[in-house]
C-alpha cells in the first residue's frame, strides 16, 4: 500500500510508525505488529502504532526512522506487513533457562540494531538475561555480535590505553580526570563512555556539560589526532550500537545484566590494548563485597583471554559516592575543581591509582606519582581543555560558569555527632527524581562524607533541581527516607534504624 508520510517530532528505541485503525485493518496489522517501509531503494522493518482519525491517506513517522531511511514530509512510501523476527523466538528461549547458541545471538543483535525488537520484547530479553544470567561462550558472542554490528575505530598509534568503570557509585567523575591525565603524558586514549545506566549521571550525561560528546568515527579520529585523546557518547558513534538500545531499555528497570559486553565491546570497538577495569565496591552499589568483585573480574578475564584483551581490574573503594557532586553538572563542576586544587582527596586518589596502574601497565615506573605529578603541574587540567575545545566546548569554562539547578533543598542534621552511614543507592535515586542526567542542572551535593563530624543544624545534603514539582517529590522521599546516618559517639553505632513496617510501601528495586 502507499501512503504519504507525516513526520511526528518522537523518537523511539526501535522504530515507530502511526496508522489509521481503517488502514492498519486493510494492511491485517495490529498495534505491535510489524511493517516494511520502503522507500528509494531502501527498507526498514517498523512497529505499529494505530490511531483513531489520523488521515488515511498517511503513515506517522517517527524521527529516526525518518532519518535512516531519508524520509521527508509529504514523501511517499509503500507500506506492507511482515511478519514477526525470528529473534522473538531467541528471547523466548532465554526466557525459558536454555543457553542461546553463536548464529542465534548474532541474529538477536542485528535484529535489535536493526530496530526490529519493540521495547517491550527488550525488555523480556534484558529481564531473562538479568535472572537467568549468561554462561561464558554466551558473553563472548554477545560481545562479539556487538562489535560486528557496528563500526570499528582503526587508530595506528599504538599501545591504545583505556579505563572503564562498572558504573554504580554515585558521583564518579574519574574518568573526566583519567582520560586528560593520561593524554597529556603523550598516550592515546580514545575514552567512550555510556550514560547514566543505574546512577544519576554516566560520563557521556557529565562531559556533556563542557562539550558535545556526539560524533562520526571520522571526527573522532580528528579529535584524537589533536589531543590524543576523548570523551565521547559510545551510543552515537556506531560502535556497538547495540548497547545503547539495551542500555536505554535497563535505565528504567534500574538493572545492568549486560555489563559485560556493553564494556568489552566498546574496547574491543576501539582497538584498546591496555584496559583498566574499575569495579566500584560497597554498599548501595552493583557490586557489594570484595568476594564479589574478584568473581565478577574472573569473568571479565576469561571473556578478556578470549578476546586476546591486555586487562587489569581494579576493586575500588565505594561506600559512599566518589567526592561531594552527583548529578551531570555538579559533576562536571566538581571535576574542574579537581583539576585546578587537587581536591576533593578521594577523587584525585582514585583517579591517580587508575590512570597510574595504566602507565604501569605500559611500562612506566611509579605511575600513581606520575598521574599526581600531571595534576599538579597543571598538565592535565591543559589537556582537558585541550580536549574540550577539539570536541566544540568552551576550552576557558571555569566551574563557575556551570549552571545548576536553580531550586534547591536542604537536608539539616537533626543532631550533633558523627556520619557513620551514607545510601549510596538512595542518594542515586534522590539525583534521578529531582530530574538527573536529563536535567543537566539536577543533582545531589553531600557536604558530608562517613566518619565526618557534624553540628545539629548543619547541611548534610543539598539537592539541586530545574523542577519545582520534582523537588517536592525529593522532599516526600526524604520525608520517608534518610540519606546520611549522623550519630552521637564516632566510630561504630550497630543499630541503624528501627524499620516501621508499612503495608503499603513498596520496596525499592535491588541494584
Ligand atoms: O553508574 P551507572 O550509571 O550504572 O554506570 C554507567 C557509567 O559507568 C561507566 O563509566 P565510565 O565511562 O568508565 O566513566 C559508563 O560509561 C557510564 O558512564
Ligand atoms: N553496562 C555498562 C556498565 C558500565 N559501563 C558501560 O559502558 N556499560
Amino acid at each position: 500500500m502507499k501512503l504519504k508520510t507525516r513526520l511526528l517530532p518522537f523518537e523511539s528505541a526501535n522504530f515507530t510508525v502511526i496508522l489509521d485503525h481503517n488502514v492498519a485493518k486493510k494492511l491485517d496489522v495490529k498495534l505491535g505488529d510489524r511493517v516494511i517501509v520502503r522507500f528509494n531503494g531502501r527498507s526498514l522493518t517498523a512497529i505499529v502504532n494505530t490511531a483513531k482519525d489520523f488521515p488515511i491517506d498517511s503513515i506517522g513517522i517517527y524521527t529516526n526512522l525518518a532519518r535512516v531511511l531519508g524520509i521527508s514530509e509529504g514523501d511517499e512510501v509503500e507500506v506492507e506487513a511482515t511478519s514477526p523476527p525470528l529473534s522473538l523466538q531467541i528471547i523466548r528461549k532465554k526466557l525459558q533457562g536454555l543457553k542461546l547458541e553463536s548464529d542465534e545471538i548474532y541474529l538477536l543483535v542485528k535484529d535489535i540494531v536493526e530496530g526490529k525488537l519493540s521495547e517491550l520484547e527488550l525488555a523480556a530479553f534484558v529481564t531473562a538475561v538479568h535472572f537467568q544470567g549468561m554462561v561464558p561462550s554466551e558473553i563472548y558472542d554477545f560481545t562479539i555480535s556487538m562489535v560486528n554490528t557496528g563500526q570499528t575505530l582503526n587508530l595506528k598509534k599504538k599501545p591504545i590505553l583505556d579505563k572503564h568503570s562498572l558504573g554504580g557509585v554515585p558521583g564518579d567523575k574519574t574518568s573526566l580526570l583519567v582520560v586528560p591525565i593520561i593524554a597529556s603524558l603523550g598516550y592515546t586514549i580514545p575514552k567512550t563512555s555510556s550514560r547514566a545506566i543505574t546512577s544519576a549521571a554516566g560520563t557521556a550525561d557529565r562531559m556533556e556539560v563542557l562539550a558535545p560528546v556526539t560524533f562520526s568515527i571520522e571526527e573522532i579520529e580528528e579529535i584524537i589526532h589533536k589531543t590524543n585523546g576523548c570523551i565521547v557518547w559510545g551510543g552515537s558513534l556506531n560502535l556497538a550500537p547495540a548497547d545503547d538500545i539495551i542500555i536505554r531499555v535497563e535505565y528504567p528497570l534500574g538493572i545492568d545484566p549486560f555489563f559485560i559486553p556493553s564494556i568489552l565491546a566498546k574496547k574491543l570497538a576501539v582497538g584498546s590494548t591496555h584496559i583498566v577495569l574499575d569495579i566500584p565496591t560497597g554498599r548501595g552499589t552493583k557490586v557489594k563485597t570484595l568476594e564479589e568483585a574478584r568473581r565478577i573480574s574472573q569473568s571479565f578475564h576469561e571473556i578478556a583471554k578470549m578476546l586476546n584483551m591486555n586487562l587489569q581490574t581494579v576493586a575500588t573503594y565505594a561506600e559512599e559516592p566518589i567526592g561531594h557532586a552527583i548529578g551531570p553538572a555538579l559533576e562536571a563542576r566538581e571535576a574542574l575543581q579537581a583539576l585546578k586544587t587537587l581536591n576533593p582527596p578521594d577523587l584525585v586518589d582514585k583517579a591517580a591509582s587508575l590512570a597510574g596502574t595504566l602507565l604501569e601497565m605500559v611500562g612506566e615506573k611509579d605511575g600513581y606519582e606520575m598521574a599526581i605529578e600531571a595534576l599538579k603541574s597543571g598538565k592535565a587540567e591543559k589537556k582537558l581543555r585541550e580536549i574540550i575545545e577539539a570536541q566544540g566546548g568552551d576550552p576557558n569554562i571555569q566551574p563557575e560558569d556551570i549552571t545548576l539547578g536553580d531550586k534547591t533543598y536542604t537536608l539539616h542534621a537533626n543532631d550533633s555527632g558523627f556520619v557513620y552511614y551514607i545510601d549510596n543507592s538512595f542518594l542515586a535515586t534522590l539525583g534521578k527524581t529531582a530530574g538527573a542526567p536529563i536535567d543537566k542542572g539536577a543533582g545531589v551535593y553531600i557536604h558530608v562524607k562517613l566518619g565526618e563530624k557534624v553540628k545539629k543544624g548543619q547541611p548534610l545534603i543539598t539537592i539541586y533541581s530545574s523542577s519545582s514539582a520534582k523537588l517536592q517529590l525529593v522532599e516526600k522521599l526524604i520525608e520517608e527516607n534518610t540519606p546520611i546516618l549522623v550519630g552521637r559517639t564516632a566510630g561504630r553505632r550497630m543499630l541503624l534504624e528501627k524499620i516501621q513496617y508499612q503495608p503499603t510501601r513498596l520496596v525499592p528495586l535491588e541494584r
